[in-house]
């Protein structure tokens, strides 16, 4: 069936969404915040600053009004950063009176709250105004899904219809979309492996190799399973899409944003500075401050997070950071994921 969707951000994930809701038959509106931008969506078909040569099909129109873009909406999909949610739902709530079923595209955590975004939805979101609340995440670079290449993402939420809903709209022959009712794991396993890709970045602009990447790769995995177990959270999500899918595509790929921060911290650059070069959000900075947080909240044993937490935050040295984690007290693999498996 064909529906009305609105998207809401008209960065990279917000138009790349965009474009495989309008192949699937779908009129979608495209709201972004800044109406030179969605000038020039309308006028030429292109959003060249975040996906630079892709022609965008006609189904989907610009939007920098919110509430004309949410006029008769029933689904809208959130694709902003996580920092400007709350301002964005605080918007949404004041211009619509029917409920909506809100999917979350957004990876992160909220320093202090140490909220999830679904969680930031429920507690912003007056409840007469929300149906369901779901969240599409996994390996999936917007540069890849907006050329139609292959991708395979997972549909979560607390109400599995919901999540089927979404799953069907979005499901295609190049965007495979899965479900999985942990909703706790997947937004966990999505919103940490930007903190691992960070550090991955950082060990490649060190001049490490592919051990060491490997080895953040898999140490990190079990740093976010352990934590997110503990989150009540499947320990079985962190081996899927949205837990190692999505960390070997960040950890590798020259597309993501929070591997190329981090390699421009290894080769030199202040975080200040690299941040104002990128143009685009790195989510991994602040949830880095939540995980670190979280790590404590839950007394888990979080290694690399806390040695990229000092990186970020209290000017240490990567290379020093890299040498304190692998001078740290020998231990056995599995010890503390065993205990956490256990107690469940
Ligand atoms: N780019 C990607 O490949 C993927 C991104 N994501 C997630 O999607 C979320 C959005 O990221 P991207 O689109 O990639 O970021 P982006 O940096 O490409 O675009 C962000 C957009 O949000 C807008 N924005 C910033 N502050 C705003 C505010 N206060 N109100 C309204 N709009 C605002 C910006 O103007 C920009 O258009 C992030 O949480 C990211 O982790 C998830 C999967 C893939
Ligand atoms: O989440 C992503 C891919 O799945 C995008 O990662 P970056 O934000 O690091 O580009």
């Amino acid at each position: 069936m064909v529906e009305q969707i609105t998207v809401l951000g008209a960065g990279s994930w917000g138009t790349a969404l965009a474009i495989v809701l309008a192949d699937n038959g779908h009129n979608v509106k495209l709201w972004g915040h800044r109406p030179q931008l969605i000038n020039e969506i309308n006028e030429t078909r292109k959003n060249e600053k975040y996906l630079p040569g892709v022609v965008l099909p006609e189904k989907i129109e610009g939007f920098s009004d919110l509430k004309q873009s949410l006029a008769g909406a029933r689904t809208v999909v959130l694709a902003v950063p996580t920092k400007a949610i709350r301002g964005v739902l605080s918007d949404i709530s004041k211009v619509i009176n029917d409920a909506i079923i809100i999917v979350h595209v957004s990876k992160g955590i909220e320093p202090d709250s140490l909220l999830r975004i679904s969680e930031i939805i429920e507690e912003e979101m007056p409840s007469q105004l929300l149906k369901d609340v779901v969240v599409l995440s996994g390996p999936s670079h917007a540069e890849e899904v907006s050329q139609r290449h292959i991708t395979t993402v997972t549909s979560s939420s607390k109400n599995m219809a919901a999540a089927e809903y979404i799953q069907d709209l979005f499901i295609n022959q190049h965007f495979r979309v899965y479900t999985n009712p942990d909703i706790i794991g997947v937004e966990i396993g999505g919103a940490l492996k930007n903190i691992i890709a960070l550090a991955a970045g950082i060990t490649d602009g060190l001049g490490y190799g592919d051990n060491a990447k490997a080895a953040l790769i898999t140490r990190g995995l079990a740093e976010i399973a352990r934590l997110g177990s503990k989150m009540g959270g499947n320990p079985l999500t962190f081996s899927g899409l949205t837990g190692i899918g999505d960390l070997i595509v960040t950890c590798t790929s020259v597309h993501s944003r929070n591997w190329r921060a981090g390699n421009l911290l290894g080769k030199g650059q202040k975080l200040e500075e690299v941040l104002e070069n990128m143009g685009m959000v790195v989510e991994g900075v602040r949830t880095t401050k939540a995980a670190y947080q979280l790590a404590r909240k839950y007394n888990v044993k979080m290694p690399i997070t806390e040695a990229l937490y000092d990186v970020l935050f209290n000017e240490k040295e990567p290379k020093i950071a890299v040498d304190s984690l692998m001078a740290r007290v020998k231990t056995h693999e599995m010890e503390d994921l065993v205990n956490i498996m256990e107690n469940r």
